[in-house]
């Protein structure tokens, strides 16, 4: 099993993530993650905190010389902002007299609508959104993204490649018919505005980021990610919590602000006729079953089926929208608008690289969990020899009446 942990809090001094379960001799340096970590602040549409905050990143366990140990991977990812927030977000308690006249220690008692505040001060019992929002704000996902990194790495060593698009930002879409990204176009979707895959309606989404921000409103979008190389037959159809699409769903809504997940066509298959929903099987040219298409998004029944891994994740608007929402402030009773600090006008393409470091999560926890191995070396034995076993089809005119050749469920030789 592969486990991870985050903490930390978005303006506390750090945010730190634990990756468990991961085999010895997986490459992985620090710049590794900090590249990584530079790829989430990209995107049109993105607050000031980005521009002016850095991640510094220490690997502080697992890892030495450049390679996984074996060990828990533990890394902290430190606040650049954390000078001026260490007397509102100390962790010992604080004499109030420090905080009397700074505006960060005013208590926020404005809750904004769609984020964790209101439902968190009655959860928790706080009186004020300041203990919520810290731990609520996607800064967090930096925590995840450094985590995926050695994830992704082991992924890469195996010939498992992951890339993500922007495929709807606020009402502009990609075209139906617009090719595919493949990992051959990461570079040329990171050098995108929006992380969009097609030049045309990239222009058109930086201008309707643009009007948001005119307009004081926010938006949301879709972003699509993709794994090549997955090797066949990760997750089981045996038990709902085994299921690879079931993970992956889980895995992208535990994202902030997404609230929607498909796997492959997902929705559109729903008002397709049976025959146009699924993907025929036919004989490939090197003898392997193969699909004619590739609707199921490359999961067949809660197992991979070694076609590309295909998810849509749907964000809504970033909910800090700056011309504020109708709340009630909870110290007088009365109806306000809600409190409103910098925030990002839309977080779409970020979103995107996020998503592709939970798909890299799961899919690295399943892999292990399907080929085991406590080094990169074992790992990638146990599936070279799995994936040497699958049998070939026969041919077809050589089959006879009886059936020559090796067949499905043969013992191996
Ligand atoms: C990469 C990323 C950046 C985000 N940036 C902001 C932001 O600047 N302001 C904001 O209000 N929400 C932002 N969000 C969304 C909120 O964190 C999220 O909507 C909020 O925690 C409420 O959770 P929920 O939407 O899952 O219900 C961002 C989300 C992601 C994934
Ligand atoms: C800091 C990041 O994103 C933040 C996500 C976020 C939110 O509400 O989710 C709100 C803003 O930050 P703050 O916590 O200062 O309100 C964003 O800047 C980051 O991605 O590194």
């Amino acid at each position: 099993m592969v486990r991870w942990l985050t903490a930390g809090e978005s303006h506390g001094p750090a945010l730190v993530s634990i990756l468990e379960g991961m085999p010895a001799g997986v490459p992985l340096t620090t710049s590794q993650i900090q590249d990584a970590l530079a790829r989430r602040r990209l995107g049109h549409g993105r607050g000031a905190r980005m521009t002016f905050e850095q991640d510094r990143v220490s690997l502080v366990g697992g890892v030495r010389h450049g390679l996984t140990l074996g060990s828990p991977i533990a890394v902290q990812v430190e606040n650049t902002e954390w000078p001026k927030w260490d007397r509102v977000m100390a962790a010992d308690p604080v004499d109030p007299a420090e905080l009397e006249g700074l505006a960060r220690a005013t208590a926020l008692t404005r809750p904004r609508p769609g984020h964790a505040d209101l439902t968190g001060m009655q959860k928790y019992g706080f009186a004020e959104a300041r203990p919520l929002l810290e731990r609520a704000s996607a800064r967090e996902t930096a925590a995840r993204v450094a985590a995926a990194t050695a994830a992704r790495s082991l992924l890469s060593e195996l010939g498992v490649e992951i890339v993500s698009h922007t495929v709807a930002f606020g009402g502009v879409t990609v075209p139906d018919d617009a090719p595919r990204p493949t990992p051959d176009d990461a570079e040329r979707l990171d050098a995108d505005p929006v992380r969009c895959a097609d030049p045309e309606t990239s222009a058109l989404m930086v201008a309707e980021v643009d009007a948001a921000r005119k307009q004081g409103e926010t938006l949301g979008g879709i972003v699509e990610v993709l794994a090549y190389g997955v090797p066949i037959g990760l997750g089981s159809h045996v038990h709902a919590d085994r299921r690879l699409d079931a993970r992956i769903a889980g895995a992208m809504m535990g994202i902030q602000a997404i609230k929607g997940v498909e796997i492959g066509d997902g929705f559109a298959t729903a008002a397709r006729r049976g025959s146009a929903a699924h993907d025929a099987i036919t004989r490939g040219e090197d003898g392997m079953p193969t699909r004619v298409t590739d609707r199921a998004g490359g999961i067949e029944a809660g197992m991979s089926t070694g076609q590309p891994v295909r998810v849509r994740a749907a964000m809504k608007p970033i909910a800090t929208v700056p011309r504020a929402l109708g709340t009630v402030d909870v110290a007088t009773g009365t109806e306000t608008r809600a409190h409103h600090q910098r925030s990002d006008v839309a977080a779409v393409p970020a979103a995107g690289v996020v998503a592709e470091s939970m798909l890299a999560l799961v899919l690295v926890d399943a892999l292990m969990e399907k080929f085991g191995g406590d080094s990169l070396a074992e790992t990638r034995r146990n599936l070279e020899a799995f994936t040497r076993s699958l049998p070939v089809l026969p041919e077809p005119d050589e089959t006879t009446a009886e059936g020559e050749g090796r067949h499905m469920g043969d013992p191996l030789p």
